[in-house]
């Protein structure tokens, strides 16, 4: 497996995983390996990385190899670029390789692959030609247009939406409970306290803390599951990335593609993926909507630039599919519609849930394209999945699936 690592500098190497599984080896003389955690590294050209310590992933076509980087030698007397260029001696705490895919390029084959397999619910293209025909424009909605997110422009904010995002799913089990509470109740626990997203904090939540924090009177649906992801992620971000999760963003060198691999590679609470006969099927929701909610909290600076913003799909979850019903976009077979109107629960990775949302994302998809075709405009799904999934939340008794689920 070949792939190569621009530096800092614009220089390339080559970096590979060498055969023996053992070692990621770079044609500029670096060579990491798995057995020993640390290694030095003297090679100027081998890192091209924007801090001289700190966490750090060193990224090549089809390799990623994440690390903690540390100066053996105390730089007092040398300025930065001498250091950069006089080669001096970097520890390198590795702590992990990946191969990097195109993650969404993942989520839009394998959707496509359902749809064209699907048994319970169909993407009827008739039903988009008609909404594409219909709108004349897509509204544009305001990221907060319900105003109820924290935002400082700061590391704060991403450390909030990374935090926002592990627990962002599954809020119908309480009829009263809906996103809305989980974005106010924590940006209120934030503004009460700057430090209770800190990393070390986040592993310690249990259930009545979490509660408390959202200011929740019962327990939460899933509230088990909600604290062993937060505990993941505080424990992963401390492990990885200095308990900050502005420095995942910033790894990723303006790359929405790059996070939702750096995330889920991570993160595993974030793996939204299943198998579908006999065929893996990934729909990242919650990766894909970390990356959504920095580019439109930001408003597509700082740290919500992304070069590569059209390449995130759809957040496949339980609003949208039922939205697209309603606009015939998608149809379900009768059995499946009795299911949905008897509110019975549809299981975690049967055919029947899988196809609702991955018909979704294929969906729209489609109709992106068509737009494009009729209009010449090029829509960003991030900006349909507002549109679709703040109309459909307008109306309460808009009737959705429900699966008990950590993904969405
Ligand atoms: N596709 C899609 N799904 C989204 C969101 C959001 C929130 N995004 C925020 C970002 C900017 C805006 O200001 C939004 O406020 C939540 N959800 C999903 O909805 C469900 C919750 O529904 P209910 O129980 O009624 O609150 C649940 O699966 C949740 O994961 C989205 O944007 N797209």
């Amino acid at each position: 497996m070949r792939g190569r690592m621009r530096s800092r500098t614009g220089k390339m190497g080559a970096i590979r995983l060498a055969g023996d599984g053992q070692h990621i080896e770079s044609q500029r003389g670096w060579r990491f390996d798995h057995k020993q955690q640390h290694q030095h590294c003297n090679h100027r050209h081998s890192l091209g990385l924007s801090k001289l310590s700190g966490p750090a992933v060193v990224w090549g076509k089809d390799v990623g190899v994440v690390g903690h980087r540390k100066l053996s030698a105390p730089p007092h007397h040398r300025s930065e670029r001498q250091l950069r260029t006089s080669a001096p001696p970097f520890s390198w705490r590795l702590l992990g390789i990946f191969i990097v895919k195109d993650a969404m390029d993942d989520v839009r084959a394998s959707s496509a692959w359902v749809a064209k397999h699907s048994s319970h619910v169909f993407v009827d293209s008739s039903g988009i030609e008609k909404v594409v025909e219909t709108i004349n424009s897509i509204p544009r909605v305001n990221w907060d247009f319900e105003g109820i997110h924290y935002f400082d422009n700061g590391p704060l904010t991403v450390q909030y939406l990374l935090v926002l995002d592990a627990l962002n799913f599954c809020f119908w089990p309480d009829k009263d409970l809906s996103y809305d509470h989980l974005a106010s109740g924590l940006k209120a626990a934030l503004l009460n306290d700057k430090s209770a997203f800190d990393a070390d904090r986040l592993q310690k939540y249990t259930g009545p803390q979490l509660r408390e924090l959202l200011n929740w009177p019962r327990p939460l649906p899933l509230e088990d599951e909600r604290i062993r992801l937060l505990h993941e992620v505080g424990f992963e971000l401390e492990r990885s990335f200095n308990g900050k999760a502005f420095n995942i963003v910033e790894a990723c060198g303006k790359s929405a593609i790059k996070l939702v691999a750096l995330i889920t590679r991570h993160f595993p609470g974030f793996r939204d993926h299943s198998v579908y006969k006999g065929h893996q099927v990934f729909l990242y929701k919650r990766a894909q909507i970390f990356a959504a909610d920095l580019w439109g909290a930001f408003q597509g600076q700082g740290y919500g630039e992304f070069n590569d913003i059209g390449s995130i799909t759809i957040m496949a979850d339980y609003i949208v599919p039922a939205v697209l019903q309603q606009l015939g976009v998608l149809k379900y077979t009768s059995n499946l519609v009795k299911l949905i109107e008897a509110n019975s629960e549809i299981v975690s990775g049967s055919e029947e849930e899988i196809e609702l949302r991955a018909c979704s994302i294929y969906a729209v998809e489609k109709m992106k394209e068509l737009i494009s075709i009729k209009s010449g405009k090029q829509v960003l799904s991030v900006e349909l999945d507002l549109w679709l999934w703040s109309f459909g939340i307008q109306f309460p008794s808009l009737q959705h699936h429900r699966t008990l689920s950590i993904y969405y």
